[in-house]
């Protein structure tokens, strides 16, 4: 089983990029997969949760059933899976392999207890934490956003405490970037990946 998950997942090192709902994950990979798309691709994740006004099937997630997911995960499909603010969430096995069949980067949306999950795979990943500048303004980004009822708004919050909390346990993450000013995040978090970048480039360019 390690094996075949190993020999699968050869090619560039992945990324994750983990912190709490509305540090600005989102906004970030999507500067990121815009500038640089022959470098990166993202891991579509499955999730219960219903899609927002604008996401699309089979590119921000795989939109299932509870039923449907669990079968999967009892199928031995996912590397990880989590449940979050009342839904499950997880990554394929699939997800990851057609981002590296393609020689990409791949990168990883997921919480923190998909970082401690992946953390127990033979994935090494480079682990990239994006953190608001506080809870009051992170608060107000969800709020403006308007995605979230005010329940979920609250266990998102909450969630966003401890999260904040374990982006401070050392050996955890490469780097935690504060998004306060967008440019300024952007600007450290490709200074991150530099070096992975530089790399696909090289072998796409020798190819
Ligand atoms: N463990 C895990 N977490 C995920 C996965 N996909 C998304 N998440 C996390 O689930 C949380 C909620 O995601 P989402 O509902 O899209 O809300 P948003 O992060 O506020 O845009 C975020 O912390 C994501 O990083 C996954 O496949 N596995
Ligand atoms: N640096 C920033 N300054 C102000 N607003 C931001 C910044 N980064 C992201 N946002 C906004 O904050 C909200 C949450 O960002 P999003 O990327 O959806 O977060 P996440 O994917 O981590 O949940 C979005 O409405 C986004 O436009």
């Amino acid at each position: 089983m390690r094996d075949s998950i190993t020999k699968a997942m050869a090619g560039p090192r992945p990324v994750v990029l983990s912190g709490p709902s509305g540090a600005g994950k989102s906004t970030l990979l999507k500067k990121l997969m815009k500038e640089y798309d022959s470098v990166f691709g993202f891991s579509v994740s499955h999730t219960t949760r219903n899609p927002r006004p604008g996401e699309e099937n089979g590119k921000d997630y795989h939109y299932v059933t509870r039923e449907v997911m669990q079968r999967a995960i009892d199928n031995g499909e996912f590397i990880e899976n989590a449940e979050f603010s009342g839904n499950m969430y997880g990554t394929s096995k699939a997800a990851v392999q057609d981002v590296q069949a393609k020689n990409l980067i791949c990168i990883l949306d997921i919480d923190m207890q998909g970082v401690r999950n992946i953390k127990t795979t033979d994935l090494n990943p480079i682990y990239i934490s994006i953190q608001p500048p506080s809870m009051e303004i992170l608060e107000k980004r969800l709020r403006d956003r308007k995605t979230e009822s005010e329940e979920n708004l609250q266990k998102r919050l909450n969630a966003a405490k401890v999260d904040m909390e374990f982006s401070k346990e050392p050996d955890i993450f490469d780097a935690v970037i504060v998004n306060d000013n967008l440019e300024d995040a952007y600007g450290q978090l490709k200074h991150a990946l530099l070096e992975e970048i530089n790399k696909v480039k090289k072998i796409n360019m020798s190819s």
